[in-house]
């Protein structure tokens, strides 16, 4: 099932992806297609196969069968050193931040850089500090993960996932964990970096509300499969109601 229709040139493009674990079927043959500077949520109840269909997108889980191209590059062709040069256009963030506790907010940042090993220290000390400053936390830069408010962490964790200057930023229930007010401004965050960097969005949530402030399109996952696509304006407006009902449930 092709969901957003077929896209000229799409950022994100998935054929026919299906993966199970053991004889339980978490993703079935769901074909999607993501264009460059979109935001685009996937939203559905709990154990609907959301996080793992995100995941088969920067190939954390390999699907079983069907195709995942990326930015032109078909992802599941691709040996493992190939994989992960590719994989630099993809940064993901999580709802328990998985950040790194006995490193400061600007060594979790630098950190992705410093694998990559290509950057002299010069070069990662400034995008660093260009990446806290993104997310409004070059304040905190000498500070450890425990010193930060769950805010700040996903704060770190986003400047650490743009670090390497990434097309796509993956965003696994990236507000669960945070209360209401910080969930808003997070989330201004997240459409300021679409904004201004044209990183594209996809985000997996179960809460409504994290759809209608921030994505301009959202697929709904039930099953394994995606049951809806659908504009967010359009279903503010009153015309998705098993959307609605999906969220809430
Ligand atoms: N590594 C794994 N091994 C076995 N089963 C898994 C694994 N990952 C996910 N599953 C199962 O696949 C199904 C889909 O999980 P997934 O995390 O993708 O759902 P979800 O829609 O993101 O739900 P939630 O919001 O609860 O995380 C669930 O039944 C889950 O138990």
């Amino acid at each position: 099932m092709s969901v957003i229709g077929s896209i000229p040139h799409p950022l994100i493009r998935l054929d026919g992806v299906s993966k199970s674990f053991g004889s339980f079927a978490a993703v079935r043959d769901v074909s999607l297609q993501v264009r460059e500077g979109e935001i685009l949520g996937l939203i559905g109840r709990s154990g609907a196969g959301k996080s793992t269909l995100l995941r088969l997108i920067n190939l954390l889980e390999r699907p079983d069968t069907g195709r995942v191209f990326v930015a032109g590059q078909e992802l599941t062709r691709l040996g493992s050193t190939e994989l992960r040069a590719a994989r630099r256009q993809i940064g993901m963030i999580f709802q328990q931040f998985n950040l790194l506790q006995n490193a400061t907010a600007a060594e979790n940042v630098a950190f992705p850089l410093r694998l990559d090993g290509k950057a002299s220290r010069a070069e990662i000390a400034a995008r660093v500090d260009e990446c806290l400053a993104l997310v409004g936390l070059q304040d905190k830069a000498a500070s450890y993960p425990a010193q930060l408010s769950g805010g700040q962490k996903q704060r770190v964790a986003i400047a650490r996932a743009l670090a390497p200057r990434p097309a796509v930023l993956l965003c696994d229930e990236p507000t669960s964990a945070l209360d209401a007010e910080t969930t808003r401004e997070l989330l201004a965050t997240l459409a300021d970096i679409n904004a201004r960097l044209g990183v594209t969005l996809v985000i997996v949530t179960h809460e409504l509300p994290v759809v209608q402030a921030l994505c301009r399109q959202a697929a709904v996952v039930e099953n394994g499969r995606i049951v809806e696509q659908f504009a967010v304006a359009e279903a503010a407006q009153g015309q998705s109601t098993l959307a609605r009902e999906v969220a809430y449930a």
